[in-house]
């Protein structure tokens, strides 16, 4: 039988990063022995190629090709045989982030940025059986990013306001695969929502 693929996806500073934490430690999920991966992808070449091109002034389509080379990679390298094995896949990011940030970035490229790059992905990408929507006031992610001490060029308000509009979009339009979470929560209340969800979700199916 096929693995199954749950995604976390938020705005910069949701907290996805230290959910992911918890859940690699958390007993109930570990028992199911998940595979633990992230978009971008690290120590890969396409993924070093993306962390360079964040860190400068590219192009946006370029970006957006860039971002989408390595998610080819991720699904190629890692995600397709994990699930060919019965794995659960769990992925920090993933395409969801691709829609919703270069639908952002892209917006001045083309006229319908969100559905373009949907389109992009159609036909070869894998669809999340389940995703976790963090979400958040971009004030308090910016603050929480602050402490972190970590500046992404895309942590704006302005720009993650957008970002989280469309995220709350795509999970509109798509209720059967996200849910969204309150991330303004602590993180052990967000740890122990995400770990019920998963294991509902999993004795389901
Ligand atoms: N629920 C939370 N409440 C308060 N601070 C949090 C919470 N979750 C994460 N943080 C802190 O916020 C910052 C960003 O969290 P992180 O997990 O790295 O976010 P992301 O991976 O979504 O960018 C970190 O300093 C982290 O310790
Ligand atoms: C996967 C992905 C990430 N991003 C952005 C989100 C982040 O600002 C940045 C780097 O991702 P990431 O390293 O996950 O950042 P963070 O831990 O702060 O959430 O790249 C895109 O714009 N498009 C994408 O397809």
């Amino acid at each position: 039988m096929r693995g199954k693929l749950i995604t976390l996806e938020g705005i910069d500073g949701s907290g996805k990063s230290t959910v992911a934490e918890k859940l690699q430690k958390n007993p109930e999920i570990k028992a199911f022995k998940p595979v633990f991966t992230r978009e971008p992808t690290r120590g890969t070449l396409t993924g070093n190629v993306v962390e360079k091109a964040i860190q400068s002034d590219t192009d946006q389509l370029a970006e957006l090709f860039l971002f989408t080379a390595d998610h080819a990679e991720h699904l190629a390298k890692l995600i397709k045989p994990a699930l060919e094995k019965g794995k659960i896949v769990i992925s920090d990011r993933y395409s969801d982030s691709r829609y919703a940030y270069q639908g952002m970035t892209l917006k001045t490229h083309l006229e319908n940025p969100l559905e373009w790059v949907k389109d992009l992905h159609r036909g070869w990408t894998i669809v999340p059986d389940l995703t976790f929507l963090f979400d958040i006031r971009p004030e308090i992610s910016i603050e929480r990013c602050g402490k972190r001490g970590e500046q992404s060029k895309f942590e704006k308000l302005e720009f993650l306001r957008g970002v989280r509009e469309i995220f709350l979009k795509l999970a509109a339009n798509d209720p059967e695969r996200f849910i969204v979470i309150d991330a303004s929560h602590s993180p052990k209340y967000i740890e122990k929502e995400v770990v019920k969800k998963i294991m509902e979700f999993l004795s389901r199916n």
